[in-house]
């Protein structure tokens, strides 16, 4: 099978950071290891309320880390207007609430607001290569292509973050969702929850492309390192893919 693209999520190194309203640890280092040490990409979500990654965050890493970015953002004029100038090679449209932990579910393209069309529209004009992160519901995937958008992101988190017994139906979902990706002709990646104990049955997708991994990454790399985290995860995916 190909390489599996790899993008590392850099968000919670900016909470720790934030946590003493320093400038360590500092997330464009994070990703610069994380490169160094096997990811294909950096991930970093610009959330409206700035509670971890910052814009001059995303700014140093799209100018000073060679690996492509994917911006992750809701889609809003502040948001689509930050892209348009910064221009990420990637991006990928999340759904946001001020009140939510981590992003919840996919973005509801069958009943989009009033400006998502607009937003997937300007960030093609300007370049960017647009994804949504979606539920893995074919009519959610097709809606998401007529809208314009040239890739998904299946949300991982239900199958990753669930009860064990629940796995393998959540698996078949997301295998179902891929497919769907495939016959609108849509990139496929997913991400959301991914551990070390999840990640190969997606990557033993293959229609998946990419997997985005963060929140466990950054905690695991307390014990064990950046590097060896990104070099263990890079590792799981390549055996996966049989690499
Ligand atoms: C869309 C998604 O699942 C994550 O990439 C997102 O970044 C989660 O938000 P937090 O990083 O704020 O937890
Ligand atoms: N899009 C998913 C992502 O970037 C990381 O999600 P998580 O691993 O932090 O849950």
């Amino acid at each position: 099978m190909t390489h599996l693209d790899f993008s590392v999520n850099v968000d919670h190194v900016a909470t720790l950071r934030n946590a003493r309203g320093g400038t360590f640890p500092c997330p464009v280092e994070a990703a610069r290891i994380a490169v160094e040490a096997g990811a294909d990409g950096v991930t970093m979500h610009l959330r409206e309320d700035r509670r971890h990654i910052r814009d001059r965050d995303v700014e140093r890493v799209r100018a000073e880390i060679a690996a492509p970015l994917n911006f992750e953002m809701a889609a809003t004029e502040e948001m689509v207007a930050f892209a348009e100038r910064i221009r990420p090679p990637y991006c990928c449209l999340v759904p946001e609430k001020r009140a939510e932990l981590t992003t919840e579910g996919g973005l509801d393209v069958l009943r989009p607001g009033p400006f998502l069309k607009q937003a997937i529209a300007r960030l093609r004009l300007a370049g960017v290569r647009v994804s949504i992160f979606i539920e893995a519901d074919p009519a959610q995937i097709e809606a998401a292509a007529a809208l314009g958008a040239q890739a998904i992101e299946l949300h991982t988190g239900t199958y990753a973050e669930g009860p064990v017994e629940h796995r393998a139906a959540q698996l078949a979902r997301l295998k179902a969702g891929a497919a769907a990706a495939k016959a609108a002709g849509l990139l496929c990646h997913a991400g959301h929850g991914l551990n070390y104990d999840t990640v190969a049955d997606i990557a033993r997708m293959p229609e998946v492309t990419e997997v985005s991994i963060g929140h466990f990454l950054i905690s695991q790399s307390v014990f064990e390192g950046l590097g060896a985290t990104v070099r263990r995860f890079r590792a799981i995916m390549d055996a996966a893919r049989n690499i």
